[in-house]
């Protein structure tokens, strides 16, 4: 796809940082809810966003939690996003009180589609690149758009080289 760039840097997040990182969303997150209620519900946009999810809600202590499946990505390669699996959408109504939740934003693509179903939800995510900042209305950190993220999930500990090398 033309929306994409080459990724020229890469940003790597453990486990630890996503913990920080997925805490400090949900610190911001709190006492922002509708008046009348706050924050009722989180839907968590799988996969990547289960993790930071299920930290916002254990924090915000919020026990009703669903899930959106959305399928956009082949390794780093974007196809039109497509809704696989919707939450319970008598829980959601139009969404007011409701978090939804996601681990980054891209090209705002996976957003656009999510929001158009529940239109009175808040959007969060722990990472954002500047295409698709405005689909979200709370993150925590910026990346420019080269730069691709690898989450502690897709990656392991391994074996690397001495920075001057061995004889
Ligand atoms: O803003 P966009 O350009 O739409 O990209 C962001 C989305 O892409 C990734 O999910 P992916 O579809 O790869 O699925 P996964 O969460 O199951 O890994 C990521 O977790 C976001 O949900
Ligand atoms: O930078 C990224 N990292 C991981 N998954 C992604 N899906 C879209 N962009 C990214
Ligand atoms: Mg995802």
């Amino acid at each position: 796809m033309t929306d994409r760039l080459p990724h020229e840097k890469g940003f790597h997040v453990s486990w630890d940082q996503l913990h920080r990182d997925a805490r400090a969303l949900a610190w911001r997150l709190d006492g922002h809810g509708p008046d009348d209620g706050g924050w009722r519900m989180v839907v968590a946009i799988t996969r990547g966003g289960m993790a930071p999810a299920m930290i916002v809600s254990r924090e915000l202590d919020i026990r009703t939690v669903d899930t959106i499946s959305v399928k956009s990505y082949n390794f780093q390669t974007r196809a039109e996003p497509q809704i696989i699996k919707a939450p319970n959408m008598d829980l959601v109504g139009d969404g007011t009180g409701v978090l939804i939740i996601d681990d980054l934003v891209d090209t705002g693509r996976t957003l656009e589609v999510v929001r158009a179903t529940m239109p009175k939800a808040h959007v969060a995510t722990v990472y954002a690149k500047p295409m698709g900042r405005e689909q979200v209305e709370t993150f925590i950190t910026e990346v420019s758009q080269d730069t691709w993220i690898f989450f502690p999930w897709d990656m392991a500990l391994q074996y690397v080289e001495p920075y001057r090398g061995t004889e």
